[in-house]
């Protein structure tokens, strides 16, 4: 699969961590996402045993400069175009990612200028081949705070986004929803947590959501009260719409057809469903397991490590929560913008398909599919549709039941949710898409 051979290359390339400078494992995380495409996610656990030599502020502090370096990459590139007449060698990363870092941190983050400005300096000074380019860095970096509010006041919208992204988001969206989009996505977002049920204790100081989930602002999730109880994980607002979109599932056979990390699954498992999670990549199925071990809904799951090509029998429900290009994710993963491609959507569509066709099959008569992609290209989600009206006659689109899903149904009869929409009067929410189906043949 393309996406899991990409996770496992990525895997292969643990970023290397030197010094215990917090500003030094910034640059080494922000080299390894942005020249090594490692996922983001993979780069911040991989430097927790650096970041644990220091102390918690620092490690805390390398994290975040880590994270708004990537989330801002596009807007730095664009300020740091304006200030240097030419581009750095293709070969210069380290250079690079040690620029991009400071740069965050003067346009974006309340860090001390000359502290940004002189740990700059002193990192290219002890990289080898860094220290010709000391002078330039510091330059560059003073031009940046004498120019700060004009660079940030001319910023363009779109500086954030790569061309082809943008592009396809103003044909499918228009201009004004791409627009809200690339705002949104420069924003932390928020933490929303789904429960194994209604009497686990909400935390202090959450908000409830619709779909029975809470969300709080951005913080640990060890260190919110119950982690270790296993009553609640962690899932995006949206993500937890398409388990609800199923509909009533207590009692049923369920088939989760790509189920790691599990919060589908462990949804529907909570919901009183017998569920049979199928999962391809081992490593994935194995944090699934745990996942299910930790909130205590193993008893209701079997996990199968197989390809859901192969998935067969007949279920009272499957859902299909097809890898796609995870575009919907940008808020949480502002990576992928950067290391997905054009090309990536067709190769995925085509995939979708063939699952989707192998999903029909795994369905009893008069049984449920609902299909579901957390990316906002209409190839990975309204298209599919399409092809299902054409090439799968057994399948009747259905309607999609009452609920917290309800307010982003379309015209069409199925669920578009965008990042830049609100759920439940709260701001912001993953891009996903959801198709109910009943087989009538
Ligand atoms: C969008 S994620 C699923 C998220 C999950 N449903 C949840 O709610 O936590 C897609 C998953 O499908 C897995 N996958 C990709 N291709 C697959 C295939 N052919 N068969 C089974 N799983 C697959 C990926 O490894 C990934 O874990």
């Amino acid at each position: 699969m393309a996406q899991q051979n990409a996770h496992r290359r990525n895997r292969a390339r643990p970023p290397k961590t030197t010094g215990t400078d917090p500003r030094a494992i910034a640059t080494t995380i922000v080299d390894a996402v942005c020249e090594a495409h490692t996922p983001l996610a993979y780069a911040l656990e991989e430097v927790a045993p650096a970041a644990g030599r220091l102390e918690p502020r620092d490690a805390a502090l390398a994290r975040a400069i880590a994270r708004v370096t990537v989330r801002r990459r596009g807007d730095i590139d664009w300020c740091l175009s304006q200030l240097m007449t030419k581009k750095l060698p293709r070969k210069a990363n380290e250079v690079r990612a040690v620029l991009r870092m400071s740069a965050a941190q003067l346009l974006f983050m309340r860090q001390a200028d000359h502290a940004a400005v002189n740990t700059a300096v002193a990192l290219l000074k002890s990289k080898p081949g860094g220290a010709g380019f000391a002078g330039l860095a510091n330059a560059v970096l003073r031009r940046m705070v004498r120019e700060r509010d004009s660079l940030l006041a001319t910023l363009p919208l779109e500086a954030n986004t790569p061309a082809w992204l943008w592009s396809r988001w103003v044909a499918s969206w228009g201009a004004d929803a791409a627009a809200a989009l690339a705002a949104i996505h420069r924003e932390e977002p928020t933490l929303d947590l789904a429960f194994a049920g209604p009497d686990v204790p909400r935390p202090e100081g959450s908000v409830a959501l619709p779909t029975g989930g809470a969300r709080l602002p951005a913080s640990d999730v060890t260190a919110i009260d119950g982690y270790g109880e296993g009553g609640w994980w962690v899932q995006d607002a949206a993500a937890q719409l398409p388990a609800l979109v199923v509909g009533d599932v207590a009692g049923k056979r369920v088939l989760d057809m790509c189920a790691a990390p599990g919060g589908k699954t462990m949804q529907l498992a909570a919901a009183g469903a017998t569920v049979t999670a199928m999962e391809i990549d081992p490593d994935r199925a194995e944090r699934l397991r745990e996942n299910l071990a930790r909130t205590r809904l193993s008893d209701r799951v079997e996990v199968v490590v197989a390809d859901a090509m192969d998935a067969e029998g007949s279920f009272d429900a499957v859902l299909l929560d097809a890898p796609c290009s995870a575009t919907g994710t940008l808020r949480r993963q502002p990576d992928v913008a950067f290391s997905k491609s054009e090309k990536d959507i067709g190769l995925l569509a085509h995939l979708q398909k063939n699952l989707l066709r192998r999903a029909a099959e795994c369905v009893a008569p008069g049984g449920i599919l609902v299909y579901a992609t957390c990316s906002i290209e209409p190839d990975e989600g309204e298209r599919q549709v399409e092809f299902a009206r054409s090439a799968l006659p057994s399948l009747a689109l259905a309607p999609i039941p009452e609920g917290a899903a309800s307010p982003f149904v379309t015209a069409e009869g199925v669920m578009r949710t965008l990042p830049s929409m609100s759920i439940g009067g709260e701001r912001g929410l993953d891009g996903f898409f959801a198709a109910r189906f009943q087989r009538t043949a």
